[in-house]
């Protein structure tokens, strides 16, 4: 379907082209009265695969990730375990995919963080995936320090033997080492901060803030590695860089703000948590939202005169801050 713009105060958007029709998009089913209702989620994969096609690709590869995915590779044979951190906004957009070569079967720890900024339902369904996985995942929030006590714990637990063998050996214990690794800017920095009790690592609101790979002790029993955040050098499928550059997990001066700010409009319109009225009520303008080039147009005129640009990152702020209400943006696969 090709969303048609009108209107003479609009400047020539490109075409979003593709999708499905708005109304297929409420998955209704039965409740135990035989009344209908609505799930709180719908799939936007396809149509996000569609929305991004027509626009630039999004790239994003700083020079000191290269040289950090060089020295990750080195320090890997003195981890004894990974702690694998993603967003949890968007874990399979920030699953690297060489991670799992990488890794090998090396002992890993999976952490879903920003945990603060999915609703529970959103959740419930990442931990039941990951269970029906068989794969130990832990939710945590960097910022508050949610389930970093954990993490050491668990590292040190599955990370024992180490020590076992040692002994075995008539050599003395030494701490457990656990790598922390994971994409820019999903709270690694943080995590360990808060597990220390002390700024022992740079952290702040923008990816690419730590650029050297740094060992810290905790306690007498754990070591841990900060690592700058790694991300492919090509991001091959552009709906997970459009997610990124929502999230604030890549680079901004790699993607367009307008066009990223519009796609986040349109996939808020279709979510039954949110929807229209949400947007509508929060900027009084009456765009629709199904083509978020014109919303966000509409609210430059509105509030910015005209500038896309502020109108485009009031948008993208107001999700990174939910104002739009706690969600992910991928729910997993069925
Ligand atoms: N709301 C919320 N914010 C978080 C959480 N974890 C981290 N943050 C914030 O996210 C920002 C990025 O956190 P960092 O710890 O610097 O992320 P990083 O993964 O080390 O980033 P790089 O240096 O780019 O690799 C900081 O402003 C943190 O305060 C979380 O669980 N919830």
């Amino acid at each position: 379907m090709a969303v048609q713009l009108s209107g003479n105060w609009l400047p020539n958007f490109p075409k979003i082209v593709g999708g499905k029709s708005p109304s297929f998009y409420i998955h209704e089913s039965s409740n135990s009265h035989g009344s209908r209702v609505e799930d709180d989620w719908v799939d936007l994969e396809t149509d996000l695969y569609h929305w991004t096609k027509t626009l630039r690709p999004v790239q994003w590869y700083p020079g000191h990730i290269a040289k950090t995915e060089k020295e990750l590779k080195e320090q890997l044979k003195l981890m004894d375990v990974v702690i694998e951190v993603r967003d949890g906004r968007i874990p399979m957009s920030t699953s690297h995919p060489q991670m799992d070569a990488w890794l090998g079967n090396k002992k890993r720890i999976l952490v879903l963080n920003r945990e603060d900024m999915i609703s529970t339902a959103d959740r419930n369904a990442w931990a039941d995936y990951y269970a029906r996985q068989g794969t130990k995942v832990v939710f945590a929030n960097g910022q508050h320090g949610m389930g970093a006590m954990k993490l050491g714990r668990l590292a040190k637990a599955l990370a024992a033997g180490v020590n076992v063998k040692r002994r075995a050996k008539g050599l003395l214990p030494r701490p457990v080492r656990a790598g922390i690794v994971g994409y820019p800017n999903v709270g690694k920095s943080s995590l360990i901060n808060r597990l220390l009790k002390r700024r022992m690592c740079p952290a702040a609101p923008r990816p690419g803030v730590t650029r050297v790979l740094k060992w810290v002790r905790f306690g007498n029993d754990l070591e841990l590695l900060d690592s700058p955040g790694i991300i492919p050098m090509r991001i091959s499928d552009q709906s997970s860089a459009i997610k990124l550059a929502i999230c604030d997990d890549i680079g901004e001066r790699s993607y367009n703000f307008p066009d990223v700010a519009a796609i986040l409009v349109q996939m808020l319109t279709k979510l039954p948590s949110v929807g229209i009225e949400v947007l509508q009520n929060r900027y009084k303008i009456d765009a629709d939202g199904h083509c978020g080039r014109r919303f966000v147009h509409k609210l430059a005129n509105h509030l910015f005169n005209g500038d896309d640009n502020q109108a485009a990152f009031r948008i993208l702020s107001d999700f990174r801050k939910g104002r739009f209400g706690w969600i992910a943006l991928e729910r997993p696969p069925k």
